[in-house]
C-alpha cells in the first residue's frame, strides 16, 4: 500500500500542496481589504468578457462606481473608519449584483463591476439597485450612524457597437464623471436621446431627406 501523504496526486483536493496554490492565487487576484476581486484580476476578465462577447454576440457592461465626498468620512472620523466604509460599501455591491458578476475594487474610493452577458436596461436596474442600497443603509463608524453615497457610470460593449477593454473602461469613467457633475448620487450612461444629440441639423434633414421626410 502506497504511502498516501507523503505523495500530491494531480487532483487529490486535500493535498497541502495544492491548497497553497489555490490561497496564493485567490491572495493574488484579491484586494486584501475589502476581499473583493482587484484591478488585476478585473483587467483579465474583462479582456475574457469582451472574447465572449465577439463569440456569443451576448453584451458585456461595465458599472464604475464612485463613493461621494469620500474625503470629508476620512477628514471627519479619520482614515480607520473610512475603512469601515470602503468595506461596507463591498458587502452591499456584493449583496446587490449576482455571484457571476466581477466584484472588483478599482483603487481608492473606486469600484468596478463587470455585468457579463448583459444588456444596458438590466445594466442600469442593477445600478439603481446599488446605487438606492447605499444611499439607504447607514454604516455604524466611531459611535455615529452615517449613509455614503456613490455616483455609478455605465457603459456597454455590443458586438455591433464593439468597444475595446481600454475604450470601455474610459466610457463608464466618463459617465461616472457626468454622474459626479450632475450632483452625485445618480447613475449615468450613454442613452439613444444623447447619441441623437450628437448628430448635426444637415445630417438629420438628409437623414430625412433619404426617408422623403419634409
Ligand atoms: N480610508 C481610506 N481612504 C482612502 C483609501 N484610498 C483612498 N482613500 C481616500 O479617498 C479620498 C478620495 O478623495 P477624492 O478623490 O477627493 O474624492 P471624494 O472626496 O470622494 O470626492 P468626489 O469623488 O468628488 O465625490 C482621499 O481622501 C483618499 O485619501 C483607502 O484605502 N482607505
Amino acid at each position: 500500500m502506497p504511502n498516501q501523504t507523503a505523495t500530491c496526486p494531480v487532483g487529490e483536493l486535500s493535498c497541502p500542496l495544492v491548497d497553497e496554490v489555490v490561497h496564493l492565487r485567490q491572495q493574488v487576484i484579491t484586494d486584501p481589504l475589502t476581499g473583493l476581486f482587484n484591478v488585476r484580476h478585473f483587467r483579465e476578465m474583462l479582456e475574457q468578457e469582451l472574447e465572449r462577447t465577439q463569440r456569443t454576440r451576448m453584451s458585456t457592461a461595465v458599472m464604475m462606481i464612485d463613493l461621494d465626498h469620500f474625503k470629508r468620512i476620512n477628514d471627519s472620523y479619520g482614515h480607520e473608519e473610512g475603512n469601515t466604509v470602503l468595506r461596507h460599501t463591498a458587502r452591499l455591491i456584493e449583496a446587490m449584483t449576482r455571484r457571476l458578476d466581477v466584484r472588483c475594487r478599482y483603487g481608492g474610493e473606486e469600484f468596478v463591476v463587470i455585468l457579463p452577458s448583459t444588456e444596458l436596461a438590466v445594466a442600469k436596474r442593477v445600478a439603481e439597485r446599488v446605487r438606492s442600497a447605499l444611499a439607504s443603509t447607514p454604516v455604524d463608524i466611531s459611535e455615529n450612524s452615517i449613509t455614503v453615497t456613490a455616483s455609478i457610470g455605465l457603459a456597454i460593449c455590443r458586438v455591433d457597437e464593439y468597444l475595446g477593454a481600454a475604450q470601455l473602461v474610459q466610457e463608464a469613467d466618463k459617465w461616472l464623471y457626468e454622474a459626479k457633475r450632475q450632483g452625485r448620487n445618480r447613475v449615468c450612461f450613454n442613452t439613444p436621446v444623447q447619441r441623437d444629440q450628437g448628430v448635426s441639423q444637415d445630417e438629420k434633414d438628409a437623414i430625412r431627406g433619404l426617408f422623403g421626410g419634409d
